[in-house]
């Protein structure tokens, strides 16, 4: 049985090492395709998307791992910033009050015994404020670039979080506890 991690995240193949089981790391390169309005069934899409990519390529018995993630605030859903303007504006609406972090996860199995899960966690982000010298300062670090909402809780922006709600490794990009869960459900019963 082959594990393979969709993604090419520095930080979802750091947590995926948790587990201790061996992996390779093959990124999906496709266009992100949204059809949906919530932020929780958008990750959740994305992710399949991702996971179905890798999955369509592979022959044998594997367990693909798909996952994306967004900030919500409100109607909101950001992604990674454009550019450094675009990064100023996301930490402007997010700073000095509370969001959302969603990820969505897939998984699927490949070879004689076919099946795929879907689900989504959110962590509640609360902030403190940030002054407009600190966000250019920050943004000037490049740490915002490659990250949703454009901060990294993990990175310096720590010193701008005033609580958090909900499991951490979510808003770093993957829910670690529950992927192992899923992935113990999917290798011992089969269908
Ligand atoms: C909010 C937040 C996001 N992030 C990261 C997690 C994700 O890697 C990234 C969101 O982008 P994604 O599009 O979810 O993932 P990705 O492009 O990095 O990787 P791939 O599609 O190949 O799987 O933001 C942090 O590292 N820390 C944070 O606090």
């Amino acid at each position: 049985m082959e594990l393979i991690l969709a993604s090419a995240s520095p930080r979802r193949k750091e947590l995926l090492e948790k587990i201790g089981l061996p992996f390779t790391v093959q990124p999906a390169k496709g266009e992100e395709r949204i059809t949906q309005k919530s932020p929780a069934a958008v990750v959740m899409e994305l992710s399949r998307q991702k996971a179905e990519e890798i999955a369509a390529a592979q022959t044998g018995d594997c367990i693909i791992i798909g996952a994306d993630t967004v900030v919500a605030k409100g109607e909101k859903i950001m992604g990674k910033p454009k550019d450094a303007a675009d990064a100023k504006q996301m930490l402007r609406s997010i700073a000095d009050d509370c969001h959302q972090v969603y990820t969505g996860v897939t998984l699927i199995r490949t070879g004689a015994h076919p099946q795929s899960v879907t689900f989504q966690e959110k962590t509640d982000v609360c902030l403190y404020p940030i002054s407009d010298a600190e966000a250019d300062a920050y943004i000037a670090s490049g740490d915002p670039m490659d990250k949703a909402g454009a901060y990294g809780i993990q990175g310096d922006f720590a010193i701008y979080v005033k609580r958090i709600v909900g499991d951490y490794y979510n808003v770093v990009g993957l829910p670690i506890g529950r992927v192992y869960q899923e992935l113990k459900r999917m290798l011992f019963v089969k269908k």
